[in-house]
């Protein structure tokens, strides 16, 4: 049984991860984490969730905290703080302000917990996923991001409206950037067993209007009603239930890459990956070459973000 922070559980994606996390069999504590002054909000968090618990039968047990050594013993800690973003902003924008934050607590949280496992939630995930890796110490296959996986929910969601199919007879990926460079692998999505180019209505598919559906649902949502929150909370309870399940599921994670695309690497970006009670690890691919090269822009465009976001933070800017 297992304990799991949220840093950040004050904020919206925190409180609604909470619920979702809570609910997660494996899970034995769930501890909220918020900035001194912040105890009356936490106290009422916890006894909110506390309160939803009779009706569903969760038996996990609620702490909350403002001091950082309390996440001491965490088996999983997700990091939901930071600034969001207004609508007109884009993810990239957040980076320098939630670098700063992150950071400084991936260097904490390191000391204070050796053997937790670091969830990226804060965008832009991806380069905030290396931040967190970087300045924590840990290894690679311990810190992840909820990268192009609720991209991946999202299309999966629309193919399944175009077909008209159940979403479970839908797989599909995108990987590379949680952003506007995105890439599905169309190469790598099937209906109800059968590769998605294979199906005649396939020529049908508006593929582009999806896609920009995909790549524009965060914005749409936060101008609309301010912020992204059962989706991504949802998402974030799936990769915590594959990891303390021990699942060995294979799932598109924001995660260090090596060589594992084509020889393509030394970033933290959307790939798949399997992800067990040890951690997650990328798993080699070979995809189209139109998708090669789409993955390598993406790749070029996050790995230029991140360095010029490890000299900031270095120059202490
Ligand atoms: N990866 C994803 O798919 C995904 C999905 C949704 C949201 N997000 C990101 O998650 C983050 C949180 O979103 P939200 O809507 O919950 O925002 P929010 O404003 O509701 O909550 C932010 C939280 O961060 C805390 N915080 C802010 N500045 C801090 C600081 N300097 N030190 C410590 N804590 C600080 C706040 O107290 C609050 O708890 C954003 O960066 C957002 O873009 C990512
Ligand atoms: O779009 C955002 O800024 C929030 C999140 O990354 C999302 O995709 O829902």
């Amino acid at each position: 049984m297992a304990k799991v922070a949220i840093v950040g559980a004050t904020g919206r994606v925190g409180q609604y991860a909470a619920l979702t996390i809570s609910r997660i069999p494996y899970v034995r504590e769930v501890q909220l984490y918020g900035r001194p002054g912040s105890e009356d909000v936490l106290d009422g968090v916890a006894r909110d969730l506390i309160d939803s618990f009779a009706a569903t039968g969760t038996d996990s047990h609620v702490s909350w905290s403002c001091n950082l050594e309390d996440l001491k013993g965490s088996d999983i800690i997700v990091f939901t703080a930071g600034v969001a973003r207004k609508p007109q902003q884009t993810r990239i924008d957040l980076a320098v302000e939630n670098a700063r934050i992150v950071a400084d607590f991936a260097q904490k949280i390191g000391k204070i917990a050796p053997d937790s496992f670091i969830m990226m939630v804060t965008n832009p995930v991806d380069i905030m996923t290396h931040v967190a890796l970087r300045y924590s110490g840990k290894k690679p296959n311990e810190v992840f991001g909820l990268g192009t996986h609720l991209d991946s929910m999202r299309l999966k969601s629309s193919i399944a409206s175009f077909f008209q199919v159940h979403v479970s007879e839908v797989h599909t990926r995108i990987i590379g950037e949680h952003g506007d460079s995105m890439v599905p692998l169309w190469s790598a999505t099937t209906i109800g067993g059968i590769q998605i180019s294979n199906l005649p209505s396939f020529a049908h598919v508006p593929i582009e209007d999806i896609m920009q559906q995909v790549r524009s649902a965060g914005q749409k949502i936060i101008a609309s009603k301010g912020a992204t929150v059962w989706g991504p909370g949802e998402a974030i309870a799936t990769l915590i239930r594959t990891i303390l399940g021990n699942e060995n599921r294979i799932l598109t994670v924001s995660a260090y890459i090596k060589a594992e695309v084509h020889n393509i690497g030394d970033v933290c970006i959307g790939v798949p990956a399997r992800m067990n009670r040890s951690g997650v690890y990328p798993v080699p691919i070979r995809i189209e070459p139109t998708e090669v090269r789409n993955f390598q822009n993406s790749v070029e465009k996050i790995r230029g973000v991140t360095q010029e976001i490890f000299t900031i933070l270095e120059n202490g800017e």
